[in-house]
Order: C-alpha cells, then structure tokens, then sequence
C-alpha cells in the first residue's frame, strides 16, 4: 500500500469513520501520532498567547489540547477492570511511566501483532470527544494517563478494580522543568522569566491547577486498594526495581530478560534518542534534561526558602510528604 492510502486509511480511522480492530505495525501506529502531534505544534504556532488557554471548571487547560466537550464525554467513559490508569501532575514523569507501562502492557498482551494506535488517545483529556467511541474497541489491558486532579478524574475508575498508578517528583525540579516547558511548546504562552513562572506556579496559577493541591488530594488516596504511588526520583534510583515493582503492582508475571529490557527501554538516554521517532517535534522539547536536582540552577535562595515554607505547610508530616524526600532532593 502507498503511503498515501497508508495515510488516507488512518486518518479515516482516527476521524472514527471506520474503527475494527486493525492490524497495525507499531511503526504505523507510532508514525501517525508523531504527525497529529506535528500538526498540533504548528497549528499553536499562529495563535495570540490568550488564545492557547482555556479554562475549565476553574482550571487552565491548553487549548489545542483540551476542550470542554472532551471533559463532558470523560465524565460518562466506560471503565474496565483491568484498565490501567496513569495519573502524574504535569513534568513529574507522565510520559516516562507511560512508556514503562504501554511495554509492560504489551508484552503480556495475547495479541501482539495488533498495535491500536493508542497513543493518540492514551492521554484522557486530550483529543476529540468521538476518541471515547474508539477506546471502546481497544484490546485489553488498556492504559491511560492523566494529569487530571483527583476530583477530576471519572468517579468510574476507582468504582471499579482497574489500577491507578500516581507519579510525583519533588516540586522544585516539577516547577523548573515545567516553566521550561511552558518557554519552548508553542502549545503554552511564553512567560518573561523565571521569577514570573515561580510566582504562577506557586499561586497555582498554570495549566492543571497547583501541584500543591494535587499533591494533597493523593495524600488522602493513597493507602486504598488498587492505587500506587511512585516517586521520579524512586525510578531513578533504581529504575530495573521499579520496573519490577510496577509489574507486580499490575499483577503481571514476567521472565527477568523482559523486565530487563524493558528498564533498558527507559533510560533517558534510550528514550530521548528515539525521541523524534516517537514524539515528533516534541521530543527534544520533553526529553530535556531528565535529572534530579536541577532547580539548583534557577532558584534563589528565597524562591527556595519559599517552597520550603510551602512545603512545611501542606505536606509536612503527610506520607505522601515522607514519600517525596524533600530533604534530601529539596535542600542544599
Ligand atoms: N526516561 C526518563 N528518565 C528520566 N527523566 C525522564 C525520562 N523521560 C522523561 N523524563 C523527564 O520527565 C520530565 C517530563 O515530564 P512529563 O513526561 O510528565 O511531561 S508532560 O507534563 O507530560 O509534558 C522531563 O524532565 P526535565 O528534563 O527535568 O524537564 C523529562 O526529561
């Protein structure tokens, strides 16, 4: 087949004209979602800074991502049993877990030769609300990832057994990779400077709310059944462990050499050097640095008192808070 009928045939597809289950090479399924993503990037290259937020229930979303009638059709999405959800505040390590998570899937799946092109509709709040007809023909285990807050999130997923995996990383390094991140996706409004971006991310004032709130909305789920919570720098500790653990979090039995692989799979270094091949004109702008301890190179010594004060009031003494280590990844 060409790769102009290749291209015409997905399309059709992703437009939800025609959805069976499809024999896809994960080359195919990977090459049409680094084209939406292209053209999601350049599409935000013409926009005034107000026109790339949106805001939803009192929440900023960007707006070439989101849209209300995505969240509309979220709230009523159809959950199963052996679902997966990732749930992961924005810059904590979303699409590391992800890749983690869609090999351990994968290599338990029955039917391997059929790749559905998952990754356009992985992300639940992003896309076209017609996405959630899709879903519903998607083999078993299914995963989805979320930045969402917790009372966002689809009563559904914790009435049913499906598991939720939350990633956190330390908020100083959450905070610098994010304002990065708003600077070079064109998808974000520019801000003029560091000391601008603390300030929004401290009042909460970013895309997703306050990291703060998230954080304390985890802190009370954190022990009920079918939730796990892992930590960026947890992985990067040990990255094989956490692979394993993660694993036995989803109940999959695995030989050693898969689970071996696939931490080797996701490395920084492995990861961004197929960075262009898996997201496009985003990959160098996600895989940036993929450190801990970063922040040292942008906060002030009273940026950093402040987050500590910050700290100390919210989670101090939560276990979500012991979790995080913020004194060791939090202080000099
Ligand atoms: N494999 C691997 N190892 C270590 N670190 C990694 C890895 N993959 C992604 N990253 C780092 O995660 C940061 C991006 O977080 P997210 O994926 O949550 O970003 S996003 O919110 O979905 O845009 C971003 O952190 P910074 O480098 O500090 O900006 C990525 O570099």
């Amino acid at each position: 087949m060409s790769e102009f009928l290749i291209s015409l045939f997905l399309e059709t597809l992703f437009k939800g004209r025609v959805w069976q289950k499809v024999k896809q090479t994960p080359t195919m399924a990977m090459d049409n979602f680094v084209r939406e993503i292209d053209k999601a990037f350049d599409a935000a290259k013409g926009k005034k800074p107000e026109e790339l937020l949106v805001t939803y229930k009192g929440v900023l979303y960007p707006s070439g991502m989101c849209r209300p009638e995505t969240f509309q059709a979220l709230d009523i999405m159809e959950v199963r049993k052996d679902d997966v959800f990732l749930v992961a505040y924005p810059k904590c390590g979303t699409n590391w877990v992800q890749h983690i998570l869609n090999d351990l899937t994968s290599a338990v799946s029955n039917n391997k030769e059929e790749v559905p092109p998952r990754e356009h509709i992985q992300m639940l709040e992003f896309g076209v609300p017609e996405k959630f007809q899709k879903i519903k023909s998607l083999p078993s285990p299914r995963v989805f990832t979320t930045h969402l807050h917790y009372d966002n999130i689809p009563k559904a997923v914790f009435g049913t057994k499906a598991k939720v995996l939350v990633v956190f990383r330390n908020p100083k390094d959450a905070a610098v990779s994010y304002y990065h991140f708003y600077n070079k996706n064109p998808g974000l409004p520019n801000v003029s400077s560091w000391d601008e971006f603390f300030q929004k991310f401290m009042s909460g004032e970013v895309c997703w709310s306050s990291y703060f709130d998230h954080a304390l909305a985890w802190n009370e789920h954190m022990d009920e059944e079918n939730i796990m919570i892992i930590t960026y720098e947890e992985i990067k500790e040990n990255l094989l462990g956490r692979v394993k653990q993660i694993a036995e979090f989803l109940g999959f039995s695995l030989p050693e050499e898969k689970i071996q692989s696939i931490a080797e799979n996701a490395t920084f270094e492995s990861m961004s050097n197929k960075s262009q091949e898996t997201h496009g004109k985003f990959g160098s702008i996600i895989f940036r640095k993929g450190a801990v301890g970063d922040w040292k190179n942008l906060f002030t010594e009273a940026q950093s008192q402040e987050m500590d004060a910050k700290f100390e009031e919210c989670l101090a003494g939560t276990k979500l808070g012991a979790r995080l280590k913020y004194d060791k990844y939090c202080k000099y």
